[in-house]
């Protein structure tokens, strides 16, 4: 069968999204991966499928799958070009919409033309909901990676992550430390490893290695895992402006028991259809 997709990316992190509201399909993991190949397929670091809702309280369900086939909870690039997709392809006409993943509701809000803010929702900070090996929250734990002694936050945004401060993200060992990581027995559903630098309290950089993937040009859960984690830490404000590889987002989080708001770009790269 032939199947439309659009190529989307935010700020680099780059995206099939599909459209299995007026199309069928069922994608296997098998498949996710074919396409995901640059060299034999489409190409992408995740693939987005929206769905109708299961939920009747919500506009859409979108389902998120890593280039290596996994499916996984939460994606804050993914949400912002899923939300120009549906009103590119007139699925919905709202200006704010309501979405299931499987880690919950989020809302998102189209801003002008170009930019989408989404609440992330509420960071997860006890060790059992990231999931986290440790007895209690803590803002930082130490952890053992082959005799190396490292000192990391974890966050879940939905999805878990490691946060790791540096000096100087350019030199930051991403490619050694972060498979190393992701694997690590203390997430027991792997995680994706952000590596920041602080530059001053309201301007940080982040390099990302995505569980699934590897390092990407950018990852929204990990920007704001990563303010989430600065914070914890005493190291940043509430409204932050997070540089990635691929561009800037900007972020915002009161504290305990509050969302994340994220604010970025949603970029159109071109339409075309496969044979499944
Ligand atoms: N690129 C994403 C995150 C995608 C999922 C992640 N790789 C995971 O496995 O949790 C983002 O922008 O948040």
């Amino acid at each position: 069968m032939l199947l439309r997709f659009t190529k989307m990316h935010g700020l680099g992190n780059d995206f099939a999204v599909i459209d299995l509201v007026t199309q069928h399909a069922r994608i296997s993991a098998e498949q996710v991966r074919r396409l995901a190949d640059r060299h034999f397929g489409i190409g992408f670091d995740q693939m987005l499928i929206v769905e109708p809702p299961q939920n009747p309280e919500v506009d859409f369900r979108y389902r998120i799958f890593n280039a290596d086939g996994s499916e996984v909870e939460q994606c804050g690039n993914g949400a912002r070009c899923f939300a120009r997709f549906v009103r590119d392809k007139k699925l919905t006409h709202k200006d704010r919409i309501r979405v299931e993943t499987s880690s919950g509701v989020i809302e998102l809000q189209l801003v002008g033309n170009k930019e989408v803010r989404v609440n992330m929702g509420v960071p997860m900070l006890e060790p059992a909901a990231i999931p986290f090996q440790a007895d209690a929250r803590q803002a930082t734990y130490e952890l053992d990676l082959e005799r190396q002694a490292l000192t990391l936050s974890a966050v879940s945004m939905g999805n878990p992550h490691a946060v790791l401060l540096v000096e100087d993200v350019d030199s930051a060992p991403v490619l050694e430390l972060g498979p190393r990581l992701e694997h690590h027995p203390r997430f027991p559903q792997r995680c994706n490893v952000g590596f920041l630098q602080i530059i001053n309290r309201r301007e940080a950089r982040l390099r990302v290695f995505e569980r699934g993937v590897g390092e990407t040009l950018a990852c929204g859960t990990g920007a704001c895992a990563a303010l989430v984690a600065g914070r914890l830490r005493g190291l940043l404000d509430e409204e932050v402006t997070m540089q990635l590889p691929g561009g800037t987002l900007k972020l915002a989080w009161k504290g305990d028991n509050q969302p994340v708001i994220m604010t970025g770009p949603a970029t159109r790269v071109y339409e075309g259809q496969i044979r499944l």
